[in-house]
């Protein structure tokens, strides 16, 4: 295991020398905590979230300033059996984000044994110029043993540059795991400027934000069947005013994200309403419409339109 060193030193400045850029991206398995990860370290809510597998969808880039580097992250959904269009078009985005990146964090809970899943993303990897750390995540869910019992199973996987436990909840490591992460970028003049964090266009994020309130406590019932496609966003003096169609397969399932008098849908809008507030910095007039899209994760044309 090796630890990266300093990334050019203090007072380094902008010294061109010594300046590094690059960018990176955590894998690893289903909700083995990488969205979490990259919120932690932005310290900003611009990833989704969920206790359930594959929600994030976007290629998110949070831009991550030092003063004498910058990390930029590209979030990518997991890489899964592709079963749908959708899930083929999601693998070949993991695969070219791979290609891209100069350094890859190998996201694996400190909670579950490893298994079949790190393995394979693991053999995946082997054959890509990036350096490859592994990151045991979740170290707040296990005692220190059974974290040790873990590392050195991680450590058996593969070759990695560096192993770093981390956790997203407790902020344990997760300043340590940037350093060795920037450790890996090359000498590079900075690639975006001082003030950017990401740069999804910002109706990306806000529909990623009204798309993670409409699931919320539907998952069961509408894992993978609802988009979301802002189609307008308007500044009127102090607020800004949104239209978003929100798209599910049938009818029924119209009825699930509506709910009876409209109620659940007021409260998807108004919970993503808040979150949007936060995200944009101003207030929000948030305009919702329910569509239905037939077999949209199925039909090419109708995943282009919905940002696929
Ligand atoms: N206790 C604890 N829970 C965590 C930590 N990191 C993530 N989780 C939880 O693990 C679950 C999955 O986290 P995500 O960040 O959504 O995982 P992901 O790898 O991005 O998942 P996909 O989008 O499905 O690929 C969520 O319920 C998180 O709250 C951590 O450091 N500690």
């Amino acid at each position: 295991m090796t630890r990266a060193g300093s990334t050019g030193g203090r007072g380094a400045g902008k010294d061109a020398a010594a300046y590094r850029a690059g960018f990176g991206c955590f894998v690893g398995r289903p909700n083995a905590g990488k969205s979490t990860l990259t919120n932690a370290i932005v310290g900003q809510k611009i990833a989704i979230t969920s206790s359930k597998p594959q929600t994030t969808r976007h290629v998110i880039r949070a831009v991550l300033h030092r003063p004498d580097s910058q990390l930029v992250l590209v979030d990518t959904p997991g890489l899964h059996r592709p079963r749908t269009l959708l899930g083929e078009r999601l693998n070949d985005l993991v695969r070219t984000t791979w290609s891209e990146v100069d350094v890859i964090g190998l996201c694996i809970p400190a909670d579950e044994p490893v298994g079949r899943g790190d393995r394979f993303i693991t053999g995946e990897l082997a054959e890509l110029k990036a350096a490859v750390v592994a990151v045991v995540t979740k170290t707040d869910l296990v005692d220190k043993a059974r974290l040790a019992e873990q590392l050195v199973a991680v450590s058996e996987l593969a070759d990695f540059a560096a192993v770093v436990p981390v956790s997203a909840v407790s902020g344990h490591q997760v300043d340590t795991l940037v350093d060795v992460l920037t450790g890996y970028l090359p000498a590079s003049p900075q690639l975006y400027p001082d003030d950017m964090l990401t740069d999804e266009p910002e109706q990306v994020l806000v529909a990623e934000l009204i798309r993670e309130a409409a699931l919320e406590g539907v998952r069961d019932e509408l894992p993978h069947s609802i988009a979301v496609v802002v189609e307008e966003m308007i500044p009127e003096g102090e607020i800004i005013k949104i239209y978003a169609d929100v798209y599910v397969e049938r009818s029924s399932q119209k009825a699930i994200v509506i709910g009876a008098r409209a109620s659940r849908l007021k409260d998807v809008g108004t919970r993503a309403r808040r979150e949007i507030e936060q995200l944009l910095g101003t207030r929000v007039y948030l305009d919702l419409h329910v569509r239905v899209a037939k077999e949209w994760q199925r039909d090419p044309k109708q995943l282009r339109r919905l940002g696929f």
